[in-house]
This record gives structure tokens, C-alpha cells and sequence, in this order.
């Protein structure tokens, strides 16, 4: 792949491991989640979110996403317990999603795609920063959330209304004291597994925490988020649309419910 990854034909998912062979690894995310092969252990704790909104600092289109990223140097938003041991820092929250309702997330529930996916990513404070988390095998908890059609989301709409400011790739803009975990659904039952990014360089660090119930957007909303564009200012416009990464082969792993 000589070109920067992205998701078109010459770029996508099934030329990744051309630059990045871990695609092809142990432990790749995302992965269809087959609730009756779940197998729940009652040791998994509930998860702990504490989110400071005063940690919130920008948002931004980075060319494959939008993305809202937190200030990191103190424990003010993190995560702990859920499936992991010690404290994890939230770094930043992104999304994937279809160019249509039938499609873009990124792991699937019995094959069933939902159209978008949250992901907030978190480090291990074990580790000096997000960098040196990423490369180890504990480094990284990502709490993915679903998105489905329905009511109109107040919490969403206020990064849509920042849209018209990264419309373009590389803008970015200040973004101050919104709460994620107004985001999150009202139950936090969760799936867990070990695995990886879901983009380049894929690296084989995440435990994944999959919320089993979704949250809302409507149908306009979903639209504004199909508006962003892959491309730069003064570039062919490309939609931002199809930002995800199919499911990927299990190998074996098992995948664990917090619930009955
Ligand atoms: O942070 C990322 N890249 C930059 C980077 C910097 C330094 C070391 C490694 C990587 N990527 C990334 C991080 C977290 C998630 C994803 C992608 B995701 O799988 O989409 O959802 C969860
Ligand atoms: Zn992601």
C-alpha cells in the first residue's frame, strides 16, 4: 500500500496488511458477537466511568473520523473496573459508521450491523502515556457503544453542531465541557474480549467493553454525520461514509458476558 491507509477499494481493509501484517494477527477487533457463545462470568465487575467535562478540549476530523479528544494528564476521566484491573485515562471518542442505515459498525451481534458505533478510548495509567500503552497488551480499554435509528440525540447534537467546522480533513476545533458519558446508554451491561485497534496499526493492546444495549440517533442526524468528508479543503470532495473494518476471525478467543 503505498498511499495513506484509508477505506477505498485500493486503500481499505483487505490491503491493511500489505503495511501492517498484525492484520492478519491473533487478536484483531472487530468481531461478530454471538450473544448465545457468550459466556457469563459472574466476576466481571460493573464498569466505574467518571468523566470531568472540564477535561474535554477539541474536536476534529483527522481524515478517518470525527473525533473529540480529552485533556490526559490527571485522573479526572477515566475508567476502572468492568473487566480490567488499576485505572484507565480517557484519551479520546470516535465513531464508524455506514453510507447507509444498514451498515457501519464495526462489531456486528449475530451478524446484525448497526449503522454506526461509538468507540471512547482509554489508556493504562500503568504506563507512562497513550503511546507506550498502546504497544502493550494491557495498554488500551475502548468501550464501544451501538448506534441505532430512533429518537432525535440531544448529547449528539451538540457535536453535530460543531460539524460545520471540521467538515474538511485536518480541521479541527475547540470543544469544551461536554460530558461523554451523557453518550452512554442507560444500561452498561457489556460483552468483553481481548483484542486490537480496528485501524492501522491494528496493534494487539485493547480489552474490549461492547455495551449490549444502544443508543439513539435519528435519521437526520445520521446524515449530518454522512456530510463529513474524508477529503481536504480544495480536494475532490469524498463523503465520510464506510469508515469501518468487517469483523475478523475470532482464533479461538473467548468473549465474556457481564450479564445473564
Ligand atoms: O490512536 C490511534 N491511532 C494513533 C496512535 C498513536 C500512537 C500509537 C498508536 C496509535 N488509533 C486508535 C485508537 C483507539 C481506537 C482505534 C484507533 B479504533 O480501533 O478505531 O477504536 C479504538
Ligand atoms: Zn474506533
Amino acid at each position: 500500500m503505498s498511499q495513506a491507509w484509508g477505506y477505498a477499494a485500493n486503500n481499505g481493509p483487505d490491503k491493511w496488511a500489505d503495511s501492517f501484517p498484525i492484520a492478519n494477527g491473533p487478536r484483531q477487533s472487530p468481531i461478530d458477537i454471538v450473544p448465545g457463545e457468550a459466556s457469563y462470568d459472574a466476576e466481571l465487575k460493573p464498569l466505574v466511568l467518571k468523566y470531568d467535562p472540564s477535561t474535554c478540549l477539541e474536536i476534529l476530523n483527522n481524515g478517518h473520523s470525527l473525533q473529540v479528544t480529552f485533556v490526559d494528564d490527571t485522573d479526572s476521566s477515566t475508567l476502572k473496573d468492568g473487566p480490567i484491573s488499576g485505572t484507565y485515562r480517557l484519551k479520546q471518542f470516535h465513531f464508524h459508521w455506514g453510507a447507509s442505515d444498514d451498515k457501519g459498525s464495526e462489531h456486528t451481534v449475530a451478524g446484525t450491523k448497526y449503522p454506526a458505533e461509538l468507540h471512547l478510548v482509554h489508556w493504562n495509567t500503568k504506563y507512562e502515556s497513550f503511546g507506550k500503552a498502546a504497544s502493550q497488551p494491557d495498554g488500551l480499554a475502548v468501550v464501544g457503544v451501538f448506534l441505532k435509528i430512533g429518537a432525535k440525540n440531544a448529547s449528539l447534537q451538540k457535536l453535530i453542531d460543531a460539524f460545520e467546522s471540521i467538515k474538511t480533513k485536518g480541521r479541527q476545533s475547540s470543544f469544551a465541557n461536554f460530558n461523554p458519558a451523557t453518550l452512554l446508554p442507560g444500561c452498561l451491561d457489556y460483552w468483553t474480549y481481548d483484542g486490537s485497534l480496528t485501524t492501522p496499526p491494528l496493534l494487539e493492546s485493547v480489552t474490549w467493553i461492547v455495551c449490549k444495549e444502544p443508543i439513539s440517533i435519528s435519521s437526520e442526524q445520521m446524515g449530518k454525520f454522512r456530510s463529513l468528508l474524508f477529503s481536504a479543503e480544495g480536494e475532490a470532495e469524498c463523503c465520510m461514509v464506510d469508515n469501518y473494518r468487517p469483523p475478523q476471525p475470532l482464533k479461538g478467543r473467548p468473549v465474556r458476558a457481564s450479564f445473564k
